[in-house]
């Protein structure tokens, strides 16, 4: 199949090299002439595991990269629109990115395509496009609008995109559902995972195909990730009774999880979810509800709890330090997730900028995020704030603390001993749960983490007296 996928961002370039693994023909279309320069030269401006390989394997036979949307019109029989939909003021869905695309595919169409929405889209955006298609001169009898949405996750898009769950379909015609279940065949019928020079994966065998209609295909993707929002939202709530009566969120979620009705999967407490997708389609979906006369609002406690968890590692970092201005703190991790440069919405991100605006003296280690974190803290509160360490172990050089923030799994395994003697006060606010208490303890660090009680080695912070911990208030913690 001859495919084009509009907008060579994230989801578009995981799309597109995807859509040429799978043996189709592909062009990726994006706007930004620097991006389709380093595409072209084979370089993926994100990072994103194999990505690269998938690229170097198909760039130039399957796969080309091109500024025109005439061009990728006139190619090809299926074209995906893949731009974003950033938050607008207002907290919909911005939508003129995907209006724009439509107007210039709706000047230049002369045969039958499909046109598919993949971008995260409020529901009956699909009549939107459809009908903007036809107020800018296209013919009816010329184009079909199906709606695809994706559920890929940065970090493991690829894998996410190739042994995915399920693919959903919303579509209107037989047209369209052919043509898109011609597109996924391999994943559906299983010959893709029976190929020798496989993407490794998890071992899938075949992908759920569901068909839809196209409203329902776009409720589906918001009620997808308004629903994992409030997974997590719901555990940083019962963390956060946990820390105060002495109980233990991992083992609660263990618990819970084992119950195959609740699982596990996106029960892990933290300083809340962030990214480019949860925070701004959780409220494009209030937004929706609201706009069609329902008052949706679970949804506005799940982003309380969700901004209010920030507040609550704040106060933890304000317990183990008291006061902040001057004090020297090291930040490990600053993108939102682990696996993936991508700083929009990180919680690591914010909780700098509010250490930053109360004096505290920041050096910050990630093992792939730290230019686009420098670029967005230099948006946020100047250049030269925040300095980068080029490893974690200087970074923690003569600190008061030092912060987890991001879970890669190289704070998992830290050499404890190294990174105690690095720092002037042993102090650890874990943020992501990466290690266990007793283990902190053991090691002779006061430990605070989410949704299990604090630790602090007594014995060893005696001989410390400029710790800025009473006993009393350590013993309570224990005690509590
Ligand atoms: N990032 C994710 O993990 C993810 C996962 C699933 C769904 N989504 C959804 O997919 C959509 C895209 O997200 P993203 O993270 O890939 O966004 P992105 O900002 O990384 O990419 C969008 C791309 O579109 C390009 N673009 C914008 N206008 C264009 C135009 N007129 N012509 C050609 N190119 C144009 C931009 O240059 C950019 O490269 C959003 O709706 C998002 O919610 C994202
Ligand atoms: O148990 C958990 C799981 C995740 N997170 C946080 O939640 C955020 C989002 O994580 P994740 O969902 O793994 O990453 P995304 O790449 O944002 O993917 C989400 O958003 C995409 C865009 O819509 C969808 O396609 C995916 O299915 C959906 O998982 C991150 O800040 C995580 O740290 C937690 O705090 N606890």
């Amino acid at each position: 199949m001859n495919i084009s996928v509009i907008g060579a961002g994230y989801v578009g370039l995981v799309s597109a090299v995807c859509f040429a693994e799978l043996g189709h023909t592909v062009i990726g279309v994006d706007n930004n002439p620097e991006k389709l320069l380093a595409l072209d030269e084979g370089k993926v401006p994100i990072h994103e595991n194999l990505l690269p390989e998938l690229l170097q394997r198909h760039l130039g036979h399957r796969l080309t990269f091109s500024s025109s949307i005439s061009h990728a019109v006139r190619e090809s029989d299926v074209i995906f629109i893949t731009v974003g939909t950033p938050q607008s003021a207002t907290g919909h869905a911005d939508l003129g990115y995907v209006e724009a695309v439509t107007r210039e595919i709706a000047k230049h169409i002369t045969s039958m395509k499909l046109i598919v929405e993949k971008s995260t889209v409020p529901v009956r955006t699909s009549d939107a496009i459809r009908r903007t298609m036809t107020l800018n001169g296209a013919s009816p009898r010329l184009f079909s609008v199906a709606s695809n949405p994706e559920f890929l996750r940065e970090g493991s898009a690829v894998t996410d995109f190739l042994y995915p769950d399920r693919i959903v379909i919303g579509v209107e015609d037989s047209f369209s559902e052919e043509r898109l279940r011609e597109i996924y065949s391999p994943l559906c019928d299983g010959s893709y995972y029976r190929r020798e020079d496989l993407i490794p994966g998890c071992g899938a065998s075949a992908a759920h195909f569901i068909v839809t209609n196209t409203n329902s295909a776009e409720l589906i993707k918001h009620t997808s990730n308004a629903f994992l929002a409030m997974k997590i939202s719901f555990m940083n709530a019962i963390a956060n009774i946990a820390e105060r009566v002495g109980g233990d969120v991992d083992q609660i979620r263990e618990g819970v999880g084992a119950d195959r009705r609740i699982g596990t999967s996106f029960l892990n407490a933290g300083i809340g979810y962030g990214g480019s997708c949860f925070p701004k389609d959780v409220l494009a979906f209030r937004a929706v509800a609201r706009e069609v006369g329902y008052d949706f609002d679970l949804l506005d406690a799940v982003m309380r709890i969700n901004k209010d968890q920030r507040h609550q590692f704040l106060r933890k970092v304000r317990d183990a330090l008291w006061t902040l201005r001057d004090k020297r703190i090291a930040v490990f991790g600053l993108a939102f997730k682990a696996g993936t440069d991508d700083v929009r919405e990180s919680p690591a991100i914010e909780i700098v900028e509010a250490l930053v605006n109360e004096g505290c003296l920041i050096t910050a280690y990630d093992p792939v995020a730290m230019p686009r974190a420098l670029s967005e803290l230099g948006l946020r509160v100047g250049e030269n704030t925040v300095r980068m360490a080029s490893d974690p172990y200087i970074a923690a050089e003569d600190v008061d603390a030092v912060l987890i923030l991001t879970e890669w799994n190289e704070f998992a395994s830290l050499d404890l001993p190294r990174l105690h003697s690095q720092m002037r006060l042993p102090v650890v606010i874990d943020g992501r749960n990466l290690y266990r208490p007793e283990v902190m303890e053991a090691a002779g660090f006061v430990y605070y983490s989410v949704g299990r009680a604090a630790v602090f080695p007594l014995g060893r912070l005696n001989a410390m007296p400029e710790l800025l911990i009473d006993e009393a208030a350590c013993l309570s913690h224990q005690a509590g």
